[in-house]
């Protein structure tokens, strides 16, 4: 049966991103044409864009772990089934560079790579590029297991921030270089308790549901907007915000496996808006979260939310 060194697999994860992170910048510094379609399913989004740089992030990380590792490596991209790269688009991955955690083999059929090659495209197209990530997550036997966020245009040559149970932590690097080598991460420290009111990180495009459970200004909540998942996710680790959610069937696993995978490992949970644990699986159908998103350190406002969430599903049916 084939198996795979996770740690490895994270390794060559964290360096493809930062590789999949340089060809995006590179993209805004040429001035071209971004090429933008909308992939936009009728009836759920108006808007759903995938531009030039998309497509080159996923295809340099797709074909990269393709060429080192072959066919029996699942992956699921944001972007499907794109055409084969330039050899510009291609590295070998370094896979020895998270030799100091300890190695997990891994069985082939169970273990899952999830690709957003740009997450916030819209605000990519909108030159928000504070709040563009590359992301990479591992799930295994339908968990997230670790993942990698490359920020690329916060520091010269991006900053990556990877983690999750696998790894025990999170772990963050402003790159000092394009050279993994030279590359040195610090634990991401677990934010202090928040205080009220807690402030949640929801996304720019409205969601009435959201809405109801934010109340009615009564103080209770306060609101942190931005226009991504990867990085609302990131900023419920960093503390700016005390949790993520979403009600819509608006993100995919790939949008939410690292952010998960962080959280996680910081002894948070996320689950759909009812508390509800999601199945990471190679299917397509099980590739949508259905029933919304919530995200969070605090596993009291997981309990108080997913039951305020059932009694207005309860109060809408009635
Ligand atoms: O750019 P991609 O990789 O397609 O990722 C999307 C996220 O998955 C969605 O969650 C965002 O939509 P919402 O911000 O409406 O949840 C979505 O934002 P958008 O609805 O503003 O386009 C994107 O961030
Ligand atoms: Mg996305």
């Amino acid at each position: 049966m084939t198996s795979f060194d996770a740690i490895e697999v994270v390794s060559a994860c964290l360096h493809l991103s930062a590789f999949a992170g340089a060809v995006i910048r590179d993209v805004v510094a040429s001035g071209q044409d971004l090429d933008t379609i909308n992939k936009a399913d009728v009836g759920i989004a108006h808007f759903d864009p995938q531009t030039v740089a998309d497509r080159r992030s996923q295809q340099r990380i797709v074909a990269s772990l393709r060429r080192h590792y072959g066919e029996s490596l699942q992956i699921v991209g944001e972007e499907g089934h794109l055409e084969p790269p330039a050899a510009v688009d291609i590295t070998t991955p370094n896979t020895a560079l998270l030799r100091h955690h300890t190695s997990q083999q891994l069985s082939a059929t169970d273990l899952i790579v999830w690709i957003d090659p740009l997450d916030g495209t819209r605000k990519f197209t909108e030159k928000a590029y504070d709040q563009v990530s590359v992301l990479i997550g591992l799930s295994y036997q339908g968990r997230p297991i670790a993942g990698v966020m490359h920020l690329p245009f916060v520091g010269t040559f991006g900053t990556t921030y990877y983690g999750g149970p696998l790894l025990d932590g999170v772990f963050m690097s402003t790159l000092p270089s394009a050279e993994p080598a030279q590359w040195q991460f610090a634990p991401v420290p677990v934010p202090p308790t928040p205080s009220a009111p807690q402030r949640w990180g929801i996304s720019e495009t409205r969601c009435a549901y959201i809405e109801s459970l934010l109340g009615e200004d009564d103080g209770r909540y306060g609101r942190w907007e931005k226009g991504a998942t990867g990085i609302l996710m990131l900023d419920v680790v960093r503390g700016h915000c005390d949790a993520y959610a979403r009600w819509i069937p608006r993100t995919k696993k790939w949008d939410i496996c690292v952010g998960e995978a962080f959280i996680v490992a910081l002894g948070g949970a996320v689950t759909d808006i009812f508390g509800e644990s999601y199945e990471y699986g190679y299917d397509e159908t099980q590739h949508g979260n259905a029933t919304g998103v919530f995200a969070t350190l605090d596993r009291e406002l997981l309990a108080t939310v997913a039951s305020a969430a059932r009694a207005l599903r309860s109060a809408h049916k009635a």
